[in-house]
């Protein structure tokens, strides 16, 4: 399946309140649409024509709405309730209205406007993760607990070594026996080897000696996964500040990439975990995971939006294979339920 279908599909098998919401928009009005005269004398007039002469002229039957300043607000609230956060939900109603304030439009056209709206905003984003020659290349997992950060190394693990990287994975959490335990089960299906230490130790010395092993053998890749317990946030920093020390000993130009893993369920809260993470450490792309089953991948044009940091790649599912790379038309049409 395209990726544009599995997309759609499992992204909107929660249904998409955006989709939805904007069927209801126009159509809330659509009955007086017929009736209500152009805002101003120099809009066209686009009365909707049902039957036959509709076919004739080749125009659609379809409700239209006037955009006024009601319509406005109503999408600019809608596209809040998608997550799309308040400040882009302005920019982009103020961009979808200019040039049509005044008209009759229909769903369609709203959808087509606002997909291209997203896309515009996502396209200089959706990068996939940069591969360097430089060997190996150190690639820090970072996130909170629960985003997904363990299945996507596995994924990305998976990913490399089918285009013929080799790749060595750190279990740098340490502090949970659980996480280091799944983490070997998804190096065992990507084919990768795990390194772990003793619960509790240090994390640091864990990744200086899979640097030191990465580098003595040779590898293309060294992704480390970290902890990510937000409750101490000193604590978390320390650590993720000492990971980079103590890597650069034997590196200075690593990490090359240190990737932030986030939930897409957790709408706006996303946005919180950039700016903290973003403080924590360089963090240099996005992976978000979980867009399957919600219908809150809104938030993903307000991170876009907001920091301007790549998308690397999205979660749509929790098998080994359901890490994709990000495609911004294709989102923005599964995300608006415009056509492919
Ligand atoms: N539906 C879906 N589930 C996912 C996706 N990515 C991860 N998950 C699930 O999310 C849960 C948490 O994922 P983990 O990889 O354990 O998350 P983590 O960030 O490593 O969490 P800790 O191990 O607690 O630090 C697991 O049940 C995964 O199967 C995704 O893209 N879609």
């Amino acid at each position: 399946m395209s990726f544009f279908g599995k997309l759609k599909e499992r992204m909107f098998r929660s249904s998409s309140k955006l989709d939805e919401g904007l069927d209801a928009l126009v159509s809330a009005d659509a009955t007086s649409a017929l009736d209500i005269p152009p805002a101003s004398p120099a809009a066209p007039v686009e009365i909707a024509k049902p039957g036959l002469l509709s076919r004739l002229t080749g125009r659609s039957d379809a409700p239209r709405r006037v955009l006024d300043d009601a319509f406005v607000e109503e999408l600019e609230d809608l596209l809040v309730q998608a997550d799309l956060g308040v400040e882009t939900a302005l920019k982009v109603t103020a961009n979808i209205a200019a040039g049509r304030f005044g008209r009759r439009v229909s769903t369609a056209e709203i959808k087509e406007a606002l997909a291209d709206e997203i896309t515009r905003i996502m396209e200089p984003v959706a990068r996939p993760m940069p591969l360097y020659p430089k060997r190996p290349q150190v690639v820090l997992v970072v996130g909170v607990n629960g985003a997904g950060k363990t299945t996507t190394i596995g994924k990305l693990a998976s990913q490399f070594r089918a285009a013929g990287k080799s790749v060595i994975i750190a279990a740098g959490d340490t502090f949970r026996a659980a996480a280091v335990e799944q983490l070997q089960v998804w190096g065992d299906r990507a084919g990768v080897p795990v390194m772990t230490a003793p619960e509790g130790s240090d994390p640091a010395s864990l990744a200086f000696d899979a640097l030191t092993r990465a580098q003595a053998e040779g590898v293309d890749l060294l992704m480390i996964d970290t902890a990510g317990r937000l409750q101490n946030r000193a604590d978390l920093m320390e650590e993720l500040a000492k990971i980079v020390r103590v890597i650069r000993k034997k590196d200075p130009s690593a990490p090359h990439n240190t990737l932030l893993v986030l939930d897409a369920t957790t709408g706006q809260n996303a946005v919180t975990q950039v700016e903290v993470f973003r403080q924590m450490a360089n963090v240099t792309g996005l992976i978000m995971t979980k867009l399957d089953g919600t219908a809150r991948g809104g938030v993903l044009v307000a991170l876009a939006d907001r920091f301007g940091l790549p998308i690397h790649a999205i979660g749509v599912g929790e098998q080994i294979d359901d890490l994709d790379a990000f495609d911004a038309r294709d989102f923005a049409a599964a995300l608006t339920g415009s056509p492919d």
